[in-house]
């Protein structure tokens, strides 16, 4: 395993409190001196200050905190932002236009619950996995994120000795401040190489070869870049193209116009805008490694991608970089998976800040998940010793999350241990075709609240009057009893889900519902309920509608329909 050059994992010391206000001082004049040389300093000066005003005459001498010492991802954005020029951290942690769903990829996580299993022996806990055949001591890979130097002196050669330390792998970028070359030397981290396919398609090739010969195990195309998103803060601060060595002397970083972003100047001038499905054949042709796609969203993609042959598909919306209002990534990921139909493995990257957000993308499918921001925040405030932190923090949550769900292993992880929030927003109720108890147990485990029968009242109206109607329901609370009791179910919360499955009876249901979950449903819905209403298909309906990635954008089903 190879040593960190700077790690610092010993425990940390209580620090003086003016002495921590002068060390930052030093800091806020120096910070990239101190920051190198110091990978575990502490970047709360302004908390420090505060204390400072709160105690006023109190001895400071004898006020002892603690190092700065996050306890969590999230916490190394903020010491990034500290460690770093504003340019470089708004680059690192903006979004596109009106970062809509920068907010969505964590947001929608935040939504996804457990339900966890008990008395199962989590004493051995395994999150190790296999990605194309090598083995990795838990799903969360590092994603390709660019010019690494921005954050740090030692770029992507102290990210890749992280991910070598933490076993796991490391996808390099096309826009690397550091050559293939020189990360390959620099340890044994398993690497997969980014693509950016350039205008000049010859650069591409050569990039693809090198990596190859130089030990990289697969070559990830990122295809949702034909150009730059629009990030707002990128322009403001007129973003520059700081030295992409990969490229030098291939492609060009010079940009005529410096109004707005620099960097989206370049991607204009330099990116292949025309690369397209048949071009996958030719990347193929180019080299033996296998193909991974990042950047897709859609179940059509997903199923062209398998068609042309990659090894492997990532559900990604480039970190919310690109087309604002794109849904979060773990909204889509099961239409993915679900039309992958694993031929291929599905990773997922966008918005994983937490060993519940593994779990939960591994629950909906994910074989592994890869994180971008906290590996360059970490990165940014503490070095190659905060990537290793982020990861170690991750795998910790993640085993943590796996013994309280009753899940020894990333095997035992399944889709019944989550379940979207969406119950607790807004009901969402059925009538139609309800004829039995079973059907209303039916309706309950697809996640409506009750049901609303029509024609069964009206009959026993008119057969009987008030009685008829009394014993219609009777008959309908007496069969769903039955059906609870043989169902193992005292309650109606103990309904799930996973208590019934479906038959498909014929191919248009399938399609049917496929199309319902790629449809706002708001405005289709009524005319689809008298469709499905016709071919008694309701129940496959309502389960797309809780299911449905875009449930949350959407308007509830109108009850009156
Ligand atoms: C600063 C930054 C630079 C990135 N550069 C690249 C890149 O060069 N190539 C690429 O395919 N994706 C790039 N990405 C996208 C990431 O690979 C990944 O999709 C995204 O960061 C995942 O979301 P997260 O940051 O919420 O984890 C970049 C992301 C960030 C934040
Ligand atoms: C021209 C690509 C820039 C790197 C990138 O992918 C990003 O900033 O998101």
């Amino acid at each position: 395993m190879v040593q960190s050059s700077n790690s610092t994992s010993q425990p940390l010391k209580p620090r003086i409190l003016h002495q921590a206000i002068q060390d930052w001082q030093v800091r806020e004049a120096s910070s990239r001196t101190l920051l190198t040389n110091s990978p575990t300093q502490y970047a709360f000066p302004s908390v420090a200050l505060q204390i400072v005003k709160t105690l006023g005459t109190f001895n400071l001498s004898s006020c002892r905190i603690m190092e700065g010492e996050p306890v969590n991802v999230n916490e190394f954005q903020e010491l990034a932002r500290q460690a770093l020029p504003k340019m470089y951290y708004d680059y690192y942690s903006g979004g596109a236009e009106d970062q809509y769903t920068l907010k969505e990829n964590v947001e929608a996580f935040r939504r996804i619950t457990f339900r966890p299993r008990i008395l199962v022996d989590v004493s051995r806990i395994n999150f190790s996995t296999t990605v194309l055949g090598y083995k990795i001591s838990a799903p969360i890979m590092v994603a390709p994120s660019a010019m690494h130097k921005l954050a740090h002196p030692e770029g992507e050669i102290a990210t890749a000795r992280a991910a070598a330390a933490s076993n796991t792998i490391m996808v390099l970028s096309t826009m690397s401040s550091c050559t293939i070359e020189e990360v390959a030397s620099s340890c044994n981290a398993i690497r997969f190489f980014q693509l950016y396919v350039y205008k000049n398609r010859d650069v591409a090739a050569q990039l693809v070869q090198r990596a190859e010969r130089n030990g990289y195990k697969a070559i990830v195309l990122t295809v949702d870049v034909p150009r730059l998103g629009r990030r707002e803060a990128d322009i403001k601060n007129k973003m520059i193209v700081p030295p992409v060595k990969n490229i030098e002397g291939l492609v060009s970083t010079e940009v005529d116009n410096d109004e707005g972003s620099i960097l989206e100047g370049f991607a204009k001038g330099a990116l292949d805008d025309s690369l397209c499905w048949r071009d996958i054949g030719w990347l193929r042709s180019t080299t033996n490694l296998p193909i991974l796609i990042k950047g897709v969203l859609t179940r059509e993609d997903a199923i062209k991608a398998t068609e042309v042959g990659v090894a492997g598909i990532v559900v990604s919306n480039h970190g919310a970089r690109q087309l604002d209002y794109t849904p979060a990534t773990i909204t889509v990921l099961e239409e993915v998976v679900h039309a992958v139909g694993g031929k291929v493995p599905v990773f997922l990257d966008g918005g994983v800040r937490r060993g519940t957000d593994v779990f939960k993308a591994l629950a909906l499918g994910a074989q592994a998940v890869l994180i971008g921001r906290p590996v360059v925040y970490g990165l940014a405030a503490k070095g190659e010793y905060g990537v290793r932190k982020v990861i170690q923090m991750l795998k910790d949550e993640l085993e943590l999350t796996m013994a309280l769900s009753g899940c020894p292993s990333v095997k035992d992880i399944t889709r019944s241990h989550v379940v979207h929030a969406i119950g607790g927003k807004v009901p969402v109720f059925l009538d139609g075709g309800v004829r039995r108890g079973t059907d209303v147990f039916k309706a309950l485990a697809l996640g409506a609240q009750a049901v609303l029968i029509g024609r069964p009242a009206i009959y026993g109206l008119a057969a009987k009057g008030e009685y008829g109607v009394r014993k219609v329901i009777q008959m309908l609370k007496d069969e769903f009893e039955l059906t609870m009791a043989l169902s193992g179910c005292p309650s109606v919360k103990y309904i799930t889900r996973s208590h019934i499955d479906f038959v498909i009876r014929d191919p248009s249901c399938i399609l049917l519902t496929h199309w319902i979950v790629t449809m706002p449903i708001d405005s289709v819905i009524k005319d689809l309920l008298r469709v499905l209403l016709t071919h008694q298909i309701v129940p496959m309906l309502i389960d797309s509608v809780i299911r449905d990635p875009l449930r949350d954008v959407m308007h509830p089903p109108n009850p009156s329909v």
